[in-house]
């Protein structure tokens, strides 16, 4: 119940909705039962006396009681309809809204096959119990109590002794339930397994295809696929045990009710009339108790369910923002400052810490560079900007406020981040590039795109700006994705752009006319540029030189490239085949340009 007490908040503004489905039904139910009275008003009060004249009174009761009875039951049927669909509709929005919130420690360990099933499967099988099954339910526990209650008005001693079935059938109720609440979880966890593995190896398919592991692949579906199926088989074995006990039990208390009622018309205990209606109760409550199991199911379902949306729902977000947040400065100018920065990530703290006693100042209008090897920490360096992460210890400032106390919309919405592997949405370029400016002209599109070096291949595509780019971006270059997402921050001018190896995949050419281009754009504002290549970098006002976390040189080109270390080693490295600017160029070597 706990869990029903967790999803209160999405039923409960519906709860008029709620009333009025359980009403309706259990006023409709209450109206079913009263046709056996009718039955046993024309046997005893109609046929057996000969007084026909009152047919026609029980027919026009009869009818008026079905006309109510629909009434009732569409009522129900309505409002159940309203309640699940508007309970669906807002946890669907509640989790959306989490899994925005989420900081990216989450989405670090999440997987999206995981948690599209959580979002589709898991919140319809909420709605279907908390519209329908749960009314059902009740359903049956109203036609078990007044039918109960009819009976015991009829004849108390058969009342009494047909009740005695209700343990038997609860007991067998309970043990299923017990047993088949873990099978649902596991289905519940295998369709989640079903849908990750057949969403990775779509979004995989080339690795997969060009390492020809097709058969790796089927092997790992076929294992999920294959506890599916137990799973399911073992839901089929529990159903095949209780089903026929429970019928059983409701079939025996109908055979001796006929025994037991038979002898006491018979003699003259009760009428045949009592019988025949008693007969007919029976049968009513009977009815749905077969059902019981179903609808146990369907509970048990949605409770597996909503324990997984409550996970979701309820789990912590790392990064909070701040209770009293700081709007940033309107005439700030734009200072970063990071001092004695370290950090950790989370849930990864036996790894060496990411990011050691960082400190830096970036003042409006200046380009920062960060070079290093792999896992150096210079991603890290700036997703500590944009409180991706929180730091572990010391401080970033923007404009003198910690930026944990700044509005943390107003913060991002400051910066743009360009990734080295650029994330197309499936529709437009147009709109791709207008992404977060949505009311951009189509010319200041056209501009950025210009800017971005990506106006002239946009211009050879058949659709040009309208053409549809699939949800990887596929259809295009890397370099033209590169570009694309280059432009889509073009478009914004934020105050601080973050270009996080995303020049990668340009020619030296192409990267040194962007970086014209983003000189103009970003003119006053800050600029961060990861990457590998010196080319992409050479001309920052500061270079930061990074190593397991920690900064081991920094300056300028100029200078980092005469001082013994590793910015020279890398330079070296990557302009072996030419002459370059060391202590020779003093000596008359030539001066290479990026
Ligand atoms: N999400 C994460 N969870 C745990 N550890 C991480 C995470 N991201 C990075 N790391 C670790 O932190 C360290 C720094 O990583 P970071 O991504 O900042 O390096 P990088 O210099 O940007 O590397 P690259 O050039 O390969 O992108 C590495 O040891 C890496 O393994």
């Amino acid at each position: 119940m706990d869990i029903f007490k967790g999803l209160k908040q999405f039923f409960w503004p519906d709860k008029g909705f709620l009333i009025g489905s359980v009403l309706g039904l259990a006023i409709a139910t209450a109206i079913g039962l009263v046709y056996p009275l009718l039955l046993r008003a024309l046997i005893d009060d109609v046929i057996k006396p000969k007084e026909f004249d009152g047919i026609m009174a029980l027919a026009l009761l009869a009818v008026a009681l079905i006309v109510v009875k629909a009434a009732f039951q569409y009522v129900h049927g309505f409002c159940g309809g309203r309640l699940g669909n508007r309970l669906a509709y807002r946890m669907r929005n509640a989790s959306y809204d989490k899994l925005q919130k989420l900081s990216f420690s989450f989405y670090d360990q999440a997987r999206t096959g995981d948690l599209m099933s959580r979002l589709t499967a898991d919140i319809e099988g909420i709605r279907n119990f908390v519209g329908f099954g749960f009314a059902q339910l009740l359903n049956t526990l109203f036609l078990v109590l007044f039918g109960f209650g009819m009976m015991f008005y009829v004849d108390w001693t058969m009342g009494l002794m047909t009740l005695a079935i209700i343990p038997v059938i609860g007991y067998f109720a309970i043990r299923f339930e017990l047993q088949i609440h873990p099978i649902f979880r596991a289905i519940r966890i295998a369709i989640s397994k079903l849908t990750i593995s057949v969403q990775e190896n779509i979004m995989g398919v080339r690795t997969v295809k060009s390492y020809d592991s097709a058969d790796h692949e089927y092997g790992k579906f076929d294992e999920g696929n294959s506890q599916y199926k137990e799973n399911n088989l073992s839901i089929a074995a529990v159903w095949a045990t209780y089903f026929p006990i429970i019928e059983f039990v409701a079939s025996f208390s109908i055979a001796l009710l006929l025994l037991v009622g038979g002898w006491r018309v018979i003699h003259h205990h009760m009428t045949l009339g009592d019988l025949v209606s008693l007969n007919g109760m029976l049968g009513m409550i009977v009815a749905p108790l077969w059902t019981l199991g179903f609808q146990i199911n369907n509970y048990t379902m949605s409770k597996a369910s909503g324990e997984r949306m409550l996970e979701l729902l309820n789990r912590h977000v790392d990064v909070q923002p701040p209770a009293h947040p700081v709007q940033p400065k309107p005439n700030g100018t734009g200072l970063i400052r990071y001092h004695d920065v370290n950090f950790r990530y989370p849930n990864h703290e036996h790894q060496p810490s990411a990011l050691t006693g960082f400190d830096l100042t970036a003042g409006p209008g200046s380009v920062i560079g960060l070079l290093g090897g792999t896992g150096s920490g210079k991603s890290t360096v700036v997703q500590l900007l944009l409180r991706a992460y929180d730091v572990t210890s010391g401080a970033i400032a923007l404009d003198g406020t910690d930026i944990r106390q700044l509005d943390l919309n107003a913060l991002r919405s400051r910066t743009a981040i360009v990734f080295q592997e650029s994330f197309l949405f499936s529709t437009t370029i147009r709109e791709n590039i207008s992404y977060g400016c949505a009311e951009a002209t189509q010319e200041q599109i056209e501009q950025a795109a210009k800017l971005a070096d990506a106006h002239g291949f946009i211009m050879e595509l058949p659709g040009g700006y309208d053409t549809i780019v699939g949800e990887r971006g596929m259809g295009l270059s890397g370099g033209q994705k590169q570009r694309i997402a280059l432009a889509r921050a073009f478009l914004i001018r934020p105050q601080v752009l973050i270009l996080d190896d995303s020049t990668s995949a340009l020619d030296m050419e192409t990267e040194h006319r962007i970086q014209l281009a983003l000189r103009q754009v970003m003119e006053g504002r800050t600029v961060f540029i990861i990457a590998h290549r010196i080319s992409s970098l050479r001309h920052a006002d500061e270079i930061l030189v990074m190593d397991k976390g920690h900064v081991v040189q920094r300056g300028r080109h100029e200078e980092l490239v005469r001082l013994p270390g590793l910015y020279r080693e890398t330079y070296r490295t990557q302009y072996a085949d030419r002459p370059d600017e060391l202590g020779e160029d003093a000596a008359g070597g030539r001066r290479v340009s990026g």
